[in-house]
């Protein structure tokens, strides 16, 4: 187990992800190229990069539904220092919201029972499941801190699309996980749920959660997030600090077009 590691001057660090050379290929494409990089305990990253670049597909790769290539000379795929998991345990781990997955509610169900349905990792409560009253407390908790009990008897056939992206940030952090993945979690939502969307998330790492989100969007990256990762091909083409990241620069050779990049009050802004 590698959970427990020291960096370069002896301090203790947690590796929540270890990947070092990661290849997946789905239909003869390889689509992850020798991927590799860590993300500590308490560390939140964004990664970003053009369409097709592979950034769905690694967080795929983390949550278990896209299998790295078996037998790499070097690989390493380890959560939490193990690198065997049961799914439904990983996903309790990571809690993950993408932008889609709203779409796969489509019959009525309340938003309570959307956010319960997190202990299931289902889409709806069905008569089968065993529902403790832990997990009812739990739910109330959520919603309380989502700021979204004025919600919580709707159907979310109801909802607006930002409503009801913050009650599936709900349902991924029932079981309390160390980890929240977010792919694409603004897409489709107006200035205002955005704004919304974007202190929900800032309030989660501010508990201490770690963040991994994907977005095309520079906007999203809260101010809790102090790393970014570029994909391109396939391949990481950078990875650090924000500040060295996020400049006008890099971005340019990522995308192959003039961007200018600016900052206000710790947001970031990308045009071309
Ligand atoms: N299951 C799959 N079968 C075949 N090809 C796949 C599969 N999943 C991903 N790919 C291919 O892998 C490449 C990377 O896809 P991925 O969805 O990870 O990109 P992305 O960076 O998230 O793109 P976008 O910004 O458009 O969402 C694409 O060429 C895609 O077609």
């Amino acid at each position: 187990m590698h959970y427990t590691n020291t960096d370069e001057n002896g301090n203790v660090i947690n590796l929540l992800i270890e990947m070092e050379k990661i290849i997946v290929r789905k239909k003869d494409k390889i689509i992850l190229n020798s991927i590799s990089f860590n993300i500590k305990e308490g560390e939140n990253i964004a990664i970003i990069g053009p369409n097709g670049s592979g950034k769905s597909s690694i967080i795929k790769t983390i949550i278990g539904d896209y299998r790295p290539i078996a037998g790499t000379k070097g690989m390493v795929f380890r959560v939490l220092g193990k690198n065997r998991w049961n799914l439904l345990d990983l996903k309790k781990l990571l809690g993950t919201v993408s932008g889609d997955l709203q779409f796969e509610y489509t019959r009525d169900i309340t938003v309570t029972d959307v956010v319960l349905s997190g202990f299931f990792s289902s889409i709806g409560i069905y008569p089968n499941l065993r529902i403790k009253p832990y997990m009812l407390e739990r739910t109330d908790e959520i919603i309380d801190f989502l700021e979204i009990g004025h919600l919580a008897d709707k159907n979310i056939s109801e909802l607006s699309t930002g409503e009801a992206r913050r009650v599936l940030i709900g349902r991924a952090l029932v079981h309390d996980p160390m980890i929240l993945v977010l792919d694409e979690p603004t897409n489709s939502l107006d200035l205002k749920s955005k704004h919304k969307f974007r202190e929900t998330v800032s309030k989660i790492a501010a508990a201490g959660k770690s963040i991994i989100l994907v977005t095309h969007d520079l906007e999203d990256i809260v101010p809790e997030i102090h790393r970014v990762v570029l994909l391109k091909d396939g391949n990481i083409f950078a990875d650090g600090d924000i500040e060295s990241i996020l400049n006008a620069e890099k971005l340019t050779d990522l995308f192959g077009i003039p961007v200018d990049v600016s900052k206000d009050k710790g947001y970031y802004h990308a045009w071309c």
